[in-house]
């Protein structure tokens, strides 16, 4: 297996073609597997676990501890075809300004069920489309927020921008309710591009919005990018990822792009017969991981860059890389609660997922009740499981010591599922006690590796693809 040696440092464009075909054997370009984001998956969530597990998962949470909260926004100005996200296009503020207030009454129920002095050390506004709202609905929302939930020291508040839906005012607001991260949709510069996926968006727009969020003080910058969309060519995608550099953000998040019309109705829109083969996709994440790395971004898990100074990196660093809802993460805390429709929770005992529908979450709260619908109760093996899949994702191996030392003996149940791997995947990974690696040419391999730990999620349709 000469190819094996071909290039050590995981260079994938020096990759030989023997490499690609051997990736294809072991199934790369056929499983459709989850990208964990959570373990178990949320497709495996039960609604024999909903609201009263949700409040009794509140009440016992210690209020020395600060919690972390996920706010989501599902309304959009724009419905983007290739978008995978829970949102809803709207071209009226009014079901947003509902919304918003729905919002506040669910924080009213979480305060009954919450430990008092319990104080929120992180918040992040996703979506959708966060700047749907107006200066005043953000005013009123980031308000009850902190009423229900003081900042605890430190803070940080991160919000999703979509640049051609903000304005100097809602930037204003966002800064003065104490935004200190933010991300900007960008997906990709090119008109071409753009067109496939029904989503204008200039570069001068989006180089005015960074300048404003710069101004406002912004520190952590991110952008995101999307590989694999329909008319991408290596060559516009350089362009894009020239463009991106000239915006000068602290870190760039590239996804692969997920096809999967049958879950997200909107993507039937996509032309499938423009979208990248998968050996034009493998090459254009590897010629951007390239680029992007060429220019000092660490690269950080499947999907992330980092500037080194960029708190990412030096999460990584400390082997103190997580894995949320959002993706890779340095927030270390253990509780996330999520309000909103469909925003998951994630406590120590397990996840609690909201009603998913915005209608069935406005149900839900005017009936006065939480909108925990579904979730799942973590069993200490579902919790080492996660662990060991959270860490291939984040560092790409297996650390048994420190699962031991959180675990102790269960780790064994983990033996035969290494045995398995190593045989699966020969070459491609080693267990050099105390670690099972993944070596550099298998690393476009993860999520399949990560799929022989799930002891829950069967392959599946409704996965997009593992590369
Ligand atoms: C901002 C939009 C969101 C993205 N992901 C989520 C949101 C709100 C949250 C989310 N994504 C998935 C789940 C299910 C649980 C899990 O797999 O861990 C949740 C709660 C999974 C998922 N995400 C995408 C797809 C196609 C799926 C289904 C299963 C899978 O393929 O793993 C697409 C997708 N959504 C987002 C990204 C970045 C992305 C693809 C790269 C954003
Ligand atoms: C929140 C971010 O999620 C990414 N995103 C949204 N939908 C998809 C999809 N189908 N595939 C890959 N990435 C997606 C976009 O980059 C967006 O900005
Ligand atoms: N909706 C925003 C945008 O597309 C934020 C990223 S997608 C959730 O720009
Ligand atoms: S990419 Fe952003 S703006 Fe476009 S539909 Fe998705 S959430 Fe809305």
């Amino acid at each position: 297996m000469s190819w094996l040696k071909s290039d050590a440092s995981g260079d994938l464009l020096k990759w030989g073609m023997d490499t690609l075909t051997h990736l294809r054997k072991l199934g790369l370009f056929s499983a459709r597997v989850p990208r964990y984001t959570s373990y178990p998956t949320a497709p495996v969530f039960s609604t024999a676990t909903g609201a009263s597990f949700q409040t009794k998962c509140m009440e016992r949470l210690d209020p020395s501890e600060p919690v972390s909260v996920y706010v989501h926004i599902p309304f959009c100005e724009r419905l983007c075809w290739f978008c995978a996200c829970r949102t809803q296009g709207t071209t009226s503020l009014a079901p947003v300004e509902r919304y918003v207030d729905a919002s506040i009454a669910e924080l009213d129920l979480w305060r009954d069920a919450l430990p008092e002095d319990l104080r929120m050390g992180r918040l992040h506004w996703g979506g959708g489309t966060p700047t749907i709202m107006t200066p005043a609905m953000i005013h009123k929302l980031g308000a009850a927020l902190r009423a229900a939930l003081p900042a605890a020291a430190p803070f940080e508040f991160s919000v999703e921008i979509d640049p051609t839906a903000v304005d100097a005012a809602k930037i204003a607001a966002l800064t003065a309710e104490g935004m200190t991260r933010a991300s900007i949709g960008i997906q990709d510069f090119a008109p071409e591009v753009q067109g496939a996926i029904g989503r204008e968006q200039s570069f001068e727009a989006t180089q005015r919005c960074v300048d404003m969020l710069r101004d406002a003080g912004i520190t952590s910058l991110n952008t995101d990018l999307v590989y694999g969309l329909p008319h991408q060519t290596e060559e516009r995608l350089a362009e894009t990822i020239e463009q991106v550099l000239a915006l000068n953000a602290d870190r760039i998040a590239l996804f692969g792009y997920a096809h999967v019309p049958t879950m997200a109705k909107r993507q039937t829109l996509v032309d499938e017969t423009a979208l990248p083969d998968d050996e034009a996709r493998f090459h254009l994440a590897n010629f951007a991981a390239l680029r992007l790395r060429k220019v000092g971004f660490e690269q950080i898990g499947i999907d992330h860059f980092a500037r080194p100074d960029d708190s990412l990196s030096v999460a990584k660093r400390a082997k103190k890389l997580k894995r949320n809802f959002q993706g890779y993460t340095d927030d270390t805390c253990p509780t996330l609660l999520g309000l909103g429709a469909s925003s998951i929770s994630r406590f120590r005992q397990g996840y609690v997922q909201n009603a998913s529908a915005t209608a069935a979450y406005l149900k839900r709260i005017d009936a006065g009740q939480l909108a925990g619908h579904r979730g799942h109760f973590h069993t200490a093996e579902d919790r080492l499981r996660g662990r060991a899949i959270e860490m291939l994702m984040c560092e790409f191996h297996i650390d048994l010591d420190i699962l031991e030392e959180e675990f102790g003996a269960m780790v064994s149940i983990l033996g035969p599922i290494h045995d398995a791997v190593l045989r699966k995947f020969p070459g491609l990974v080693s267990l050099r006690e105390p670690v099972l690696a993944i070596a550099p040419q298998g690393r476009p391999l993860v999520r399949m590796i990560a799929h022989c730990y799930d002891a829950y999620t069967p392959y599946g349709v409704n996965y997009s693809k593992a590369s």
